[in-house]
């Protein structure tokens, strides 16, 4: 017997390293198989909702391939990322330095469109509570340098990769659109070809 397809879904970033934890995540057990597409969508300014209501829908218009695509795509963080471009992650902890409360969250929202317009986006989101420190380790990805989650006395930056994967707020948008893949269709196969 053949086995089933796995449904593909069009993951829209331009974030190698979005894309990195998001394929590290789903491993091998994923019910969906990802097709990774880099185009840098316009940073849209709003609430983080809207902004990947919109950025989701640019990213279907876009992409709007085979009757399968379907488009997910991260959200937020219109102004930290200006932010950490020209002020580099110190200057993200410095522009709370008058503030004593340092308490944060790290947000993910997958924004899912399934190609045809008329339907809804529907969203998918992960939060990890924390606190914005001084920067630590590693600078390769945005803020982790700057975030580090309750419980923990490393941050994102410092902790091993299978760590913050395992605890990320993108971990967690990844299992509610996961649960969600499954529950709404659980043994899909594609139609057959017209
Ligand atoms: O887990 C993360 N750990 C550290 N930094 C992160 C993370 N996730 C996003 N970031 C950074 C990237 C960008 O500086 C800003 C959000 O901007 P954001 O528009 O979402 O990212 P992006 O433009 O790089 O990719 P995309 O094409 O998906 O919009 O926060
Ligand atoms: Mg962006």
């Amino acid at each position: 017997m053949a086995a089933p397809v796995r449904r593909s879904v069009v993951f829209v970033t331009g974030n190698a390293k979005k894309l990195e934890e998001v394929t590290q995540i789903l491993g091998d057990s994923s019910p969906y198989t990802l097709v990774a597409k880099k185009i840098d969508l316009p940073e849209y300014q709003g609430e983080p909702d809207e902004i990947s209501v919109q950025k989701c829908r640019e990213a279907a218009r876009q992409v709007s391939a085979s009757r399968f695509a379907s488009a997910v795509g991260g959200g937020r963080g219109p102004a930290v990322k200006w932010f950490l471009e020209k002020l580099k992650p110190e200057g993200l902890y410095k522009l709370l330095a008058g503030f004593e409360d340092k308490s944060a969250y790290a947000l993910c929202t997958f924004a899912f469109s399934t190609g045809n317009p008329e339907e809804p986006v529907k969203l998918f989101k992960g939060q990890t509570h924390g606190v914005i420190v001084e920067p630590r380790g590693p600078r390769d990805f945005g803020w982790d340098p700057c975030f580090q989650p309750d419980g923990y006395d490393q941050t994102y930056a410092e902790l091993p990769k299978a760590v913050k994967n395992s605890i990320s707020h993108r971990y967690r948008a990844l299992s509610e659109l996961s649960a969600f893949f499954l529950q709404s269709n659980p043994t899909e196969a594609p139609s057959s070809p017209s």
